[in-house]
């Protein structure tokens, strides 16, 4: 696939830290990581807003904000997100809210006329059920969608096909990056609507501190998931807004996979839970597997560097100190 890319210049994102950039979503999990990650790297004009003072629903909102703002970079974090669960009891949410909030973003990015670089986030849960693995950017759209999430990847999907059409046809440096699946400080710990990871700390800690004999984890544990940090993906998200500019989205992921089976045994040790492990097996387990191919990000020379170990005893750690003792 082709490019409008001839006025880009690799190393001009990071050789600009006075410019404007708005970061969508920015009290999430990746929001918050990558807001943290453009401080620290000296960035002065980070514009946030939470979603009571802007609601990116609204289209005539949205609008009025980036023509006030005039952002020179952005980056989209804001979206409704949740785990298996959530993903299928509430299908008209994950694919409306996400429709709208990406969609008003992108085209207020045009509209503004000053958005010099925008970068949108999906998902691995975009690729058909059944893809090949690792799986390459190149199956998107190649097969059926796995049917717990095909709300969410449909509205996601679209994402990556609004960014390639306002590049092709208005020369809109708008970008796509397609993360697995996350982990980190900030994720969303409640027990029925977040991911596996957050979900299992949670559990965990909540039968350790009870004395519980038994802990249940859903579904069948065989799934297959790959687990990446989110400071990690903060930092691969600062690489593609500095280095890419293309009309293909690109994959983010750790390239290591763990069962649910042995991430539940990690979890276990890393909360030092001594009782015993019961499998619901009412409970759906989604995609078999979904390990991504992201050669591509690796080849232009970005690589992650959390282990799912050291990252998992750090978010232990920050669920106890900013949840647990919040309560
Ligand atoms: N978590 C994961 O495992 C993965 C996430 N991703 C992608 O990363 C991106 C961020 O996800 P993540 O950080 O996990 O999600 P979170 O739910 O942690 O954060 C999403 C943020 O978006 C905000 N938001 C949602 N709706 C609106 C709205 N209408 N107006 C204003 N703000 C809104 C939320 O605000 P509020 O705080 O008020 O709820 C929240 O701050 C998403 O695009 C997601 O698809 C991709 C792969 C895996
Ligand atoms: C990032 C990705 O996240 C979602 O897809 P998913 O990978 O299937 O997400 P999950 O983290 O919710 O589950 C992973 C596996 O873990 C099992 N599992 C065990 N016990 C619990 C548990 O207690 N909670 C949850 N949620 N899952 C559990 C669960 O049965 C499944 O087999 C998408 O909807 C979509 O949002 C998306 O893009």
């Amino acid at each position: 696939m082709g490019s409008l890319d001839s006025d880009f210049s690799a190393g001009s994102f990071l050789s600009d830290k006075s410019g404007k950039v708005f970061v969508a979503g920015h009290l999430g999990l990746v929001g918050s990581a990558v807001h943290r990650r453009l401080a620290s790297l000296g960035f002065t004009d980070i514009v946030v807003k939470s979603r009571t003072e802007l609601d990116l629903t609204r289209q005539a909102a949205v609008e009025e904000f980036f023509s006030s703002e005039k952002p020179r970079y952005v980056i989209v974090a804001a979206a409704k997100v949740g785990g298996i669960h959530a993903n299928s009891t509430y299908p008209a949410d994950f694919i409306a809210c996400n429709l709208q909030i990406q969609t008003n973003i992108i085209d207020a990015a045009l509209k503004c006329g000053s958005v010099k670089k925008l970068l949108f986030l999906g998902s691995s849960c975009i690729y058909p059920k059944m893809a090949p693995q690792p799986i390459p950017e190149s199956a998107l759209l190649s097969g059926p969608l796995e049917p717990t999430n095909e709300w969410y990847a449909v509205a996601k999907i679209a994402g990556i096909k609004m960014c390639q059409a306002y590049r092709l046809q208005h020369g809109l440096d708008a970008i796509s990056a397609m993360p697995t699946n996350l982990y980190g400080p900030r994720d969303n710990f409640h027990p029925e609507n977040s991911h596996v990871l957050p979900a299992l700390i949670r559990r965990f800690h909540e039968a350790k501190v009870n004395d519980a004999k038994e802990v249940v984890v859903w579904g069948t544990g065989s799934p297959l998931r790959e687990f990446l940090h989110v400071d990690d993906l903060a930092d691969a998200c600062v690489f593609l807004m500095d280095r890419y500019s293309g009309l293909e989205h690109v994959n983010v992921g750790s390239g290591s996979e763990v069962t649910i089976k042995e991430l539940a045994e990690l979890v276990k040790e890393v909360v030092g839970f001594q009782g015993e492990l019961v499998w619901d097996k009412t409970k759906p387990d989604g995609t078999p597997r979904k390990l991504m191919d992201s050669s591509r990000l690796a080849s232009m020379g970005w690589t992650p560097k959390v282990p799912l170990r050291d990252g998992l005893v750090e978010t232990y750690k920050w669920y106890v100190e900013n949840v647990v003792k919040k309560q």
